[in-house]
C-alpha cells in the first residue's frame, strides 16, 4: 500500500511534539500504557451490555522487551481498531478517539485518560519506527499502521488472533560516542518495571511482563561435598502496578513524590501542588476517600467565566464522573482531586447523582475539611498560606461578597489583610487581638497600594494613637469589609469616613469654632467647586497635611471609583465629599486672608486643593490641564 502522508499541521505538531512538548522522553510509555488502559475501559463498557466481549484471560497490558532486535511491544486486549480508525486516529495528529468515544457514547462511566490526541506520538521520541497491530472487536480482519516518523504511515492487512492492539515500538540506536541519554534503557524490564510503578500505578488493569529472577538450581543427587549452590535466571510473568488507586493506599504507604506525580499526570500542571489533603470520611449518609490538592497557582481561566471547577467521582474506584461541580463550593472552586465512594450505585445516572442527598452530604463535609486544613496551614505554615492567599485570596473574598454574604462567616477566619504596623497580611482576629485596650474600631483605608495608603494624610492621627490600620488594597475589599461590619464587636471604621473620634473633645470643639467663624469663605470655597463637595470645614483629624478629603453616607471615594470603573455601567456614582482644611497649616491663614483680599483667587485656590485631596485619595483630577495652568499661574507670581 502507499505511503499516505499525515496532515500538514500533522507533520509540524509531530516534530514539535518529538522535540518540545514534552521533556522526559520516558513518559512516552505512560501514554502508551493510558491508551492501553483506555482501551480496556471502552471493551470494558461495550462488554457490560454484550458479554461476549470478556476476555477469558482478563483485562489485561502486556509489555515485552527484545534486546536483540531492540522492539518494545505494549500490548493490550481492548477495544482494538478499525482500518478507519487507525488511520483517522492515528493518521491525524490531535485526534482523539477517546474524546470521541466518551461523547458518543455520552457516558462518563469509564476512567479513560486520553482526550488531547497526542500521547501515541511521544513514541517517536524513542522510536525510530512503529509498528501498530489492531484487531477491533467484533472484526474478522486485523490491520498494521506502520510509521518512520513525519513522513507519513502506510496501514495494511494483517494477521492478530484475538481482539487488542500490540503497538511495536523499534527503539532508535545509541547515539554513538555519548554514555547518557541512551535509548537502549527502555528495552530493559527493571527500567520498564521501574516507569510503570513510576507513572502507571495507579492503572486499574494488571500491566504484566517477563521479569527475570534469580533461583537457586536444584542440588544434584551427586554433588560432591564441597558442592557450592548455582543459580540460574527464571523468568516469571509479573504484575508491574499496584493497581489500587493511590487514594485507597494507605498514607503512610504514599510518599510526597507521589502524590505530586499523581496531581501532575492527573491534571496536566507542571507545578507542584502547594498540599495534599487526602483522607477518609465515615459518614452516616455516604462514606468516602479523598484526595484533594491545592494548587500553587490558579489555572489561566481560573478568573474567567471559561473555567469550570469539580472534583472527578469515583464509585469504587471507577470514575462515574469526571468533574462534579456540585462537590465544590464556587470560592474553593480552585480545589483540584478526586472524591471515592462505595457507597454511590454505579448503575445511578448522572441526573439522579446531581440531586442525590448523599452527594449534598459528601460536599458538606468536603468543604468543611478543606477550610479545617485551611486554617491549619495558616496557624501552622503561615509563609505557605501566605502562597495560598496570593493565588486564591480574591476567590475566598469573591465568594464572601456573593449572595449577599450568605457565607461570608464561614469565610471570614480565611481572610487576610495588610496591617501597616505588621507590614504584612494579617486576620481579622490577630487585628482585633492586638487591638489596644482604648482603641474603639478597627481603621481601614482603602486605595491602590500599600505605598500610597501610608502616605494618607487622615492615616497621620491614626498611627499617633499607635493604631494599626487595614490597608485595602483589592477593588473588592472595602465591599467585604462593609458588609463584614465588625470583628468580635468591634466595627470597622475607614480613616476617610466620617469622624474618627480621635480628637479630644477640645480639638473637636475647636475645629468647630473655627468652622463656624469662618462659615461664609467655606460656603464660598463650596460654591467654587460647583456641587463637588457636600461641605468644606477645619478638619479635625489632619496632623500636618494641610487637606483631604473626607465622606460621609454609604458609599466611600474609593468605592465610587471602583463602582465607576465597572466596564458598561451606566450609572454614575459619586461619595458625599467633604473638602476638609488643617487650620494649624499656614494655608488656612492664606485663605482667611484672600476671602477679603482677592475673593476671584479664593475660588482658584479652593480648586487646587481640592484636586490635590483628590490625588492624594488615587482618584484622577478631573481636568489636568486647568489644574497644571493654576499651578503654573501662581508658580509665576
Ligand atoms: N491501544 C489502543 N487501542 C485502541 N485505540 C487506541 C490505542 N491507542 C490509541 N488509540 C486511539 O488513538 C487515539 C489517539 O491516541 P493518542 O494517545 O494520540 O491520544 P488520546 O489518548 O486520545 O489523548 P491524549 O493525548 O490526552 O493521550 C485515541 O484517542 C484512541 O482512540
Amino acid at each position: 500500500m502507499a505511503k499516505q502522508q499525515f496532515q500538514a499541521e500533522s507533520k509540524r505538531l509531530l516534530d514539535m511534539m518529538i522535540n518540545s512538548i514534552y521533556t522526559h522522553r520516558e513518559i512516552f510509555l505512560r501514554e502508551l500504557i493510558s491508551n492501553a488502559s483506555d482501551a480496556i475501559d471502552k471493551r470494558h463498557f461495550k462488554s457490560l451490555t454484550d458479554a461476549s466481549l470478556v476476555p477469558e484471560e482478563g483485562f489485561e497490558i502486556h509489555l515485552s522487551a527484545d534486546e536483540d532486535a531492540r522492539t518494545l511491544t505494549i500490548s493490550d486486549n481492548g477495544i482494538g481498531m478499525t482500518k478507519e480508525e487507525l488511520e483517522h486516529n492515528l493518521g491525524t495528529i490531535a485526534q482523539s478517539g477517546s474524546l470521541a468515544f466518551k461523547q458518543e457514547n455520552q457516558t462518563d462511566d469509564t476512567d479513560i485518560i486520553g482526550q488531547f490526541g497526542v500521547g501515541f506520538y511521544a513514541s517517536f521520541m524513542v522510536a525510530s519506527h512503529v509498528k501498530v497491530v489492531s484487531k477491533a472487536c467484533g472484526s474478522e480482519q486485523a490491520y498494521i499502521w506502520e510509521s518512520d516518523g513525519a513522513d507519513g504511515y502506510t496501514i495494511e492487512p494483517g494477521e492478530k488472533d484475538s481482539y487488542g492492539t500490540d503497538i511495536i515500538l523499534t527503539i532508535k540506536p545509541d547515539p554513538e560516542g555519548e554514555d547518557e541519554d541512551t535509548y537502549s534503557e527502555f528495552l530493559q524490564t527493571y527500567r520498564l518495571a521501574g516507569l510503570v510503578r513510576k507513572y502507571s500505578d495507579y492503572i486499574r488493569y494488571p500491566i504484566k511482563m517477563q521479569m527475570p529472577h534469580s533461583q537457586e538450581k536444584p542440588k544434584p543427587e551427586d554433588a560432591p561435598e564441597d558442592y557450592k549452590p548455582e543459580y540460574e535466571t527464571v523468568y516469571t510473568e509479573d504484575t508491574l502496578n499496584s493497581m489500587i488507586p493511590l487514594w485507597k493506599k494507605a498514607k503512610k504507604d504514599i510518599t510526597q513524590d507521589e502524590y505530586d506525580e499523581f496531581y501532575r499526570s492527573k491534571f496536566m500542571d507542571y507545578m507542584k501542588p502547594l498540599r495534599t489533603i487526602h483522607f477518609h470520611n465515615e459518614g452516616l449518609t455516604a462514606s468516602y476517600d479523598a484526595l484533594l490538592y491545592i494548587p500553587s497557582q490558579p489555572p489561566f481561566d481560573y478568573y474567567s467565566k471559561d473555567f469550570s471547577k469539580g472534583l472527578s467521582l469515583y464509585t469504587s474506584g471507577v470514575m462515574i464522573m469526571e468533574k462534579c461541580a456540585d462537590l465544590l463550593p464556587d470560592y474553593f472552586g480552585f480545589v483540584r482531586g478526586l472524591v471515592d465512594s462505595s457507597d454511590l450505585s454505579l448503575n445511578i445516572s448522572r441526573e439522579m447523582l446531581q440531586h442525590d442527598r448523599q452527594l449534598k452530604a459528601i460536599a458538606i463535609s468536603l468543604e468543611k475539611k478543606i477550610r479545617s486544613e485551611l486554617l491549619k496551614m495558616q496557624k501552622d505554615e503561615r509563609e505557605e498560606y501566605i502562597k495560598f492567599w496570593n493565588a486564591f485570596g480574591y476567590s475566598i473574598k469573591a465568594g464572601a461578597y456573593a449572595n449577599y454574604g450568605a457565607d461570608k462567616e464561614k469565610l471570614r477566619d480565611l481572610m487576610m489583610f495588610y496591617s501597616a504596623k505588621n507590614e504584612k497580611l494579617i486576620t481579622l482576629k490577630e487585628y482585633r487581638e492586638a487591638m489596644p485596650e482604648d482603641q474603639e474600631e478597627i481603621y481601614y483605608a482603602a486605595g491602590s497600594s500599600t505605598d500610597a495608603l501610608s502616605k494618607l494624610p487622615q492615616a497621620e492621627m491614626v498611627r499617633k494613637h499607635d493604631y494599626d490600620i487595614l490597608y485595602l488594597t483589592a477593588d473588592i475589599d472595602e465591599f467585604i469589609i462593609s458588609q463584614l461590619e465588625s470583628q468580635d464587636d468591634k466595627k470597622f471604621r475607614s480613616i476617610t469616613a466620617g469622624d474618627l473620634n480621635l480628637s479630644s473633645e477640645e480639638e473637636k470643639k475647636e475645629a468647630e469654632e473655627k468652622s463656624t467663624a469662618n462659615r461664609a469663605m467655606f460656603d464660598a470655597m463650596k460654591e467654587a467647586l460647583d456641587g463637588k463637595v457636600k461641605d468644606v470645614r477645619v478638619s479635625s483629624r489632619l496632623v500636618s497635611d494641610p487637606v483631604c478629603l473626607t465622606s460621609e453616607g454609604n458609599l466611600s471615594i474609593e468605592m465610587e471609583r471602583v463602582l465607576n470603573n465597572v466596564p458598561n455601567n451606566g450609572n454614575h456614582f459619586s461619595a458625599e465629599k467633604i473638602l476638609e482644611i488643617n487650620a494649624s497649616h499656614p494655608i488656612f491663614e492664606k485663605l482667611i486672608r484672600l476671602y477679603t483680599s482677592d475673593p476671584d483667587k479664593l475660588k482658584t485656590y479652593a480648586k487646587l486643593l481640592y484636586d490635590q485631596a483628590m490625588l492624594i485619595a488615587g482618584m484622577p483630577v478631573e481636568d489636568p490641564a486647568a489644574f497644571t495652568q493654576a499651578m503654573c499661574d501662581l508658580m509665576a507670581e
